[in-house]
């Protein structure tokens, strides 16, 4: 028999990882103490964010523990566990029936009532919702009565739910055929959800719940790009969907006026989200992101708009804004850069490589490394330069 172990000292590798989990768990503890912080659970009102400062002892913690997991699964349980689509199947019927919503706060419901709500019946609303409190999404609490756990409570948010339901009805489909092929069709999935409102809408509610991810909060670019020595000045938000990043830039930086550019169907409405005070610097404006700019402006913002094209349809966005720009103006990007395999802890890791095929299926992208990013801003393609890149391993 081989023992997997640490050659130096002889520790066995599941020993190192108890080690790891034990130490990083103690630290957690030390900080969530010494803060008064709650610690986790799953209960309904558990907390739903973890302050950054366990963010060293958490990622440790993370990776140990599913590795310690994993290690005792029998290998075709391993690769069994990794397949999503049963998951992907409860999700859905979750998301399109609203399910979480009809499970009161601090109380509790039936199948059988779920099933009446939903005209599914009762054999399979049980099913599917048993298998969703192996994911700890709901909780039974006796037999045939569910309630919430923290995880169902989330979902029970309608921009949470539409987040659910933007990617196990638009991107699940996509992954399994391609965006295409799932929908007849051959226009990409803008053209597509940008004729029906409630696609558009619930796409646009799906960025506002990406955007309260720790990992993909406005706060990156609101702290750090110096906003204020830019001065006076008109920055365009081109793709900017309903304008939260915007409303977190303007809310921070008063020498902004913000103008965010969309599909019209994107920004329906948005002006109501904007707080009153902030809605003469942020604007909205239906505009082609392929149209050459009209408005001059001193800088062009692009957040998480090119990962969704190829490197041919980039190059004709950004060209696309050069007749934009002031003199000395800029055009500042925020998207992810993938890093190198195992560059950072595997759970994040994990999620980028998600993103990365969801790219791929959905849009016909990817994720980019620097070095695809410099294929796409080469001087020669778009008439730009990378002047600077700055990297945040958590983003
Ligand atoms: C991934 S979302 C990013 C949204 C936002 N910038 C953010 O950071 O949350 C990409 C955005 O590009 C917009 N978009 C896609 N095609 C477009 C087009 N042809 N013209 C204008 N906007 C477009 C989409 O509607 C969507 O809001």
């Amino acid at each position: 028999m081989t023992i997997s172990s640490d050659s130096a000292n002889d520790i066995p590798r599941i020993t190192q990882l108890a080690s790891t989990i034990s130490s990083s768990v103690a630290e957690i503890q030390r900080i969530l103490t010494g803060t008064h912080t709650p610690f986790p659970s799953f209960d309904e009102d558990a907390p739903s964010q973890f302050p950054d400062t366990i963010s060293k002892a958490r990622d440790l913690l993370l990776d140990a523990t599913a590795e310690l997991h994993d290690l005792f699964l029998e290998p075709l349980n391993l690769v069994y566990k990794q397949g999503s689509h049963n998951n992907t199947v409860c999700l859905q019927f979750i998301s399109r029936h609203n399910v979480a919503s009809m499970v009161p706060r601090g109380g509790e419901t039936s199948y059988a009532e779920i099933a009446t709500k939903t005209g599914i019946s009762e054999a399979i609303v049980t099913s599917l919702l048993r298998h969703a409190i192996t994911m700890r999404i709901f909780k039974e609490t006796r037999p045939g009565l569910v309630a919430h756990t923290n995880a169902s409570k989330t979902m029970a948010d309608p921009l949470v739910n539409d987040f659910f339901r933007s990617g196990t009805e638009e991107m699940w489909p996509a992954c399994v055929k391609g965006f295409t092929v799932a929908n007849g069709c051959s226009d990409s999935i803008y053209d597509v959800i940008g004729k029906t409102p409630s696609r558009a809408g619930r796409f646009a509610n799906a960025m506002k719940v990406l955007a309260t991810r720790p990992e993909y909060s406005p706060s990156f670019i609101v702290d750090n790009y110096d906003w204020a020595t830019l001065g006076p000045a008109r920055v365009l938000d081109v793709g900017g969907s309903q304008g939260h990043v915007a409303i977190a830039l303007a809310q921070r930086y008063d020498n902004l006026h913000v103008l965010v550019q969309d599909m019209a169907s994107m920004i329906a409405d948005a002006e109501s989200g904007v707080p009153d005070h902030l809605k003469d610097r942020v604007e909205f404006m239906s505009h082609d992101l392929f149209a050459p700019q009209v408005l001059p402006a001193d800088v062009v913002f692009l957040r998480w708009v090119l990962h969704n094209w190829s490197d041919k349809y980039c190059i004709e966005i950004l060209r696309a804004q050069i007749p934009a720009l002031k003199l000395g103006g800029r055009i500042i990007i925020q998207d992810t850069i993938m890093p190198e395999p195992g560059a950072i802890p595997l759970w994040r890791e994990r999620f980028l490589r998600s993103e990365d095929v969801n790219m791929m299926a959905v849009f016909n992208s990817r994720e980019r490394t620097i070095g695809d990013w410099r294929k796409v801003i080469e001087p020669e393609k778009s008439a730009l330069g990378i002047i600077e890149v700055v990297w945040n391993e958590r983003t």
